[in-house]
């Protein structure tokens, strides 16, 4: 599938510029459907992009919130996805979405993956925007190089849905949903910032194993074209 390169000047202006096509998005999607879904990434790169989408006027009530990926800690942790959207995308005007978590208090996070699967399949699929990030190692969301599910997670064959990571670079036991379910979003955004970051764009985006870069799936292989987000 196709991808395009959008560069900003900073992340400021990346914030803004992807808020408004986000928003334009989700509207578009209440308009058509009457509600529309977002799943979002975690990490450290999308605070400014979350309160900058956070003050948009959009009829927030009819917009469910899911994340693309998530570790197995409770929401009180700082390494929980859950916490850093609670705290950055649903304030302001974004406070009346509704939220759909991965992490469950279970016992196990298998227990926690099946959980989240039926939870998230009452979300409206596809995604009408999906925003990946993408690790120095060429992850995204918790497809990670040397997981212990990736090629499951990656192959067109395994239905959307959640499905647990564990991975040498990943830290805890990932949720993350599958490559089906987050392919065919019908915005699908990788935002990226900074020069290493594009450094291994460029190296995803020559020849190599998806494997070892697993972002590669996405731009090789995404059956929506992805729109790629980058300010150094
Ligand atoms: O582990 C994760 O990392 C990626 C990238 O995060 P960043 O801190 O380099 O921006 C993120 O997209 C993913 O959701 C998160 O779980």
């Amino acid at each position: 599938m196709s991808t395009t390169f959008n560069a900003f000047a900073s992340g400021a202006e990346l914030a803004e510029a992807l808020a408004e096509r986000v928003a334009a998005a989700l509207s578009a999607g209440i308009t058509a459907r009457g509600g529309a879904s977002l799943a979002v990434s975690g990490g450290s790169t999308p605070k400014a992009f979350f309160a900058t989408l956070s003050k948009h006027d959009i009829d927030w009530p009819k917009v469910t919130v899911t994340l693309v990926d998530e570790r197995f800690v409770s929401p009180d942790s700082d390494r929980s996805n859950h916490r850093l959207v609670a705290e950055n995308l649903l304030q302001n005007n974004a406070a009346a979405a509704h939220f759909v978590p991965l992490y469950h208090p279970a016992e196990d996070v298998e227990i926690a993956a099946a959980e989240a699967s039926i939870e998230t399949a009452a979300i409206g699929q596809p995604f009408d925007v999906a925003i990946l990030g993408m690790g120095g190692d060429g992850h995204t969301a918790s497809f990670f190089p040397g997981g212990s599910r990736l090629s499951e997670a990656l192959s067109p064959d395994t239905p959307r849905g959640v499905i647990t990571m564990t991975a040498e670079g990943a830290g805890e036991p990932r949720l993350t949903f599958t490559f089906s379910a987050l392919s065919d979003a019908r915005l699908l955004v990788l935002h990226i910032e900074g020069d290493s970051k594009k450094a291994v764009l460029e190296k995803a985006q020559a020849e190599g194993d998806e494997t070892d870069m697993p972002i590669r799936a996405v731009l090789r292989r995404a059956a929506s074209p992805v729109e790629i987000y980058w300010a150094p």
